[in-house]
């Protein structure tokens, strides 16, 4: 959770097709807070047809992470445009590396939970490759998938490691009833926040 200008904010930190979008959605209904992922953020950019969303498009159809800058401002507007509505923020999809989320401390606040669940590479695949059959995402095909996978490993994974050391990290594992572990490390992080 991150928490600033004393808002609540989550952040989840998943694989490419773990369900972080459809397990926002849930926590969404459940809580209210506005679920803010970098990934539609781009995408949005993208179908602007502006000059920056053509750049990000030709890295994001690689597979490849977008400047950090980019990404993190977008969120910071996005969380500012919301600030006197919001009950709090779900970033979803940030940070995908350690560098990221030290950026996020100093441009915004210091973090206070990061929820993750694993999933398995081969339900990942198989998901984003049921997924890209309706989705119109120009990464959801096998090379990409294949590449977006590498680079969560790579890179992504060692941010849970970082925000382990100061236990901030609520993990979810695969055999529980996700949803209901979900949420109740959701209830159990709200008591954590100030
Ligand atoms: N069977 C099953 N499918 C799921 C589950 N969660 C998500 N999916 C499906 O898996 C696909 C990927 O889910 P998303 O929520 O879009 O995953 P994501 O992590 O946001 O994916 P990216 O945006 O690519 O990072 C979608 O087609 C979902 O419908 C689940 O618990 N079980
Ligand atoms: N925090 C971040 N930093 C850099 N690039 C990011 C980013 N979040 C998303 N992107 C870029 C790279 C991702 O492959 C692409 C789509 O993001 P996404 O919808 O979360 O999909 P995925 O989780 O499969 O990467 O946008
Ligand atoms: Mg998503």
């Amino acid at each position: 959770m991150y928490c600033i200008f004393d808002q609540i904010n989550a952040a989840l930190v998943r694989g490419p097709g773990s369900g972080k979008g459809t397990q926002c959605e849930k926590i969404v209904a459940k809580y209210g807070y506005t679920h803010l992922s970098s990934g539609d953020l781009l995408r949005a950019e993208v179908a602007s047809g502006s000059e920056r969303g053509k750049q990000l498009q030709a890295i994001m159809q690689k597979g490849e992470l977008v400047p950090l800058d980019t990404v993190l401002d977008m969120i910071k507007e996005a969380m500012i445009a919301k600030a006197d509505v919001s009950k709090g923020y779900l970033i979803d999809g940030y940070p995908r590396e350690v560098k990221q989320g030290e950026e996020f401390e100093k441009k915004i606040g210091a973090p206070a939970l990061l929820l993750y669940v694993d999933a398995k590479a081969e339900t990942m695949v198989k998901r984003l490759m049921k997924r890209g059959e309706t989705s119109g995402r120009a990464d959801d095909n096998e090379e990409t998938i294949k590449k977006r996978l590498d680079l969560y490993y790579k890179a992504t994974e060692p941010v849970i490691a970082y925000y382990e050391k100061c236990s901030i990290v609520r993990k979810v594992s695969r055999n529980t009833e996700r949803n209901m572990m979900l949420q109740s490390n959701m209830t159990s992080v709200l008591s954590l926040t100030p």
